[in-house]
């Protein structure tokens, strides 16, 4: 029996055009600017000391940290010290009404559906789980934060590692059997089913043919064991 569901965001339960189109290029816009008005805030110098060590590069300068994350951006690396900054910079834009968080119009149905009937819901995303919370906080249909038990980022590891989703589970309380997870990428099911968990494939474009993963197309397809 499913006590818990946990989702993935882009290309889940958020177009992933709204990704890549909309936040992406917003965060690649004020990088430079964010870094250098708020370079000693204890939790940026984190994530930009983060960066460093990632890129190897103990001595680099704002510049050169500017350089680094730019290109961590174009091959849309999914660094724990870029998310926590692309973050830290979305929440202007969510705040002063740039942007809401897109939710597929099937998804908020679904998740108060699972609620009423005692299921948890988490979150997991490479997103940070600051930036999770801005984009459910400023979603389409309002602050859903609500319905959430938790959230999940790179820090628990990376979503194609199968000990993610055992630390996850662990951090749950739950038995994997009594988990689901719900995904548009197979590699992070893959990794979920390898840990034990339930899986399903959210199809929001073009089928998977390689997949062993039950495939729907909107949450409402989601059956519960
Ligand atoms: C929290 S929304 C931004 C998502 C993001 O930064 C990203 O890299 C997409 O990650 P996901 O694991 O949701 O596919
Ligand atoms: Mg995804």
């Amino acid at each position: 029996m499913i006590r818990a569901i946990v989702t993935d965001i882009e290309g889940t339960t958020s177009d992933i055009r709204f990704v890549h189109e909309v936040l992406f290029p917003y965060a690649r816009q004020h990088l430079a600017a964010f870094i250098r008005a708020q370079q000693h805030q204890p939790e940026v110098r984190a994530a930009l000391d983060a960066v460093r060590a990632e890129a190897q590069q103990p001595d680099a300068d704002l510049a050169a940290l500017t350089q680094i994350l730019l290109g961590f951006m174009d091959e849309d690396r999914k660094s724990t010290g870029l998310k926590a900054l692309q973050g830290m910079i979305w929440r202007d834009g969510y705040v002063n009404g740039r942007f809401t968080g897109h939710l597929y119009p099937d998804v908020l149905p679904a998740l108060r559906a699972w609620r009423e009937q005692g299921i948890q819901l988490y979150v997991y995303s490479s997103g940070s789980v600051a930036a999770q919370k801005l984009l459910f906080g400023y979603s389409d249909e309002g602050d859903i934060t609500d319905l959430f038990s938790g959230y999940f980022d790179t820090r628990v590891g990376a979503k194609r590692e199968v000990a993610s989703y055992r630390t996850i589970a662990d951090q749950t309380g739950l038995p994997a059997e009594q988990l689901l997870f719900l995904s548009d990428i197979r590699q992070e099911l893959d990794a979920a089913a390898e840990a034990g968990w339930n899986t399903v494939q959210l199809i929001r474009g073009p089928a998977d043919s390689d997949s062993r993963h039950h495939p729907v197309n909107t949450f409402s397809g989601v059956v519960l064991a």
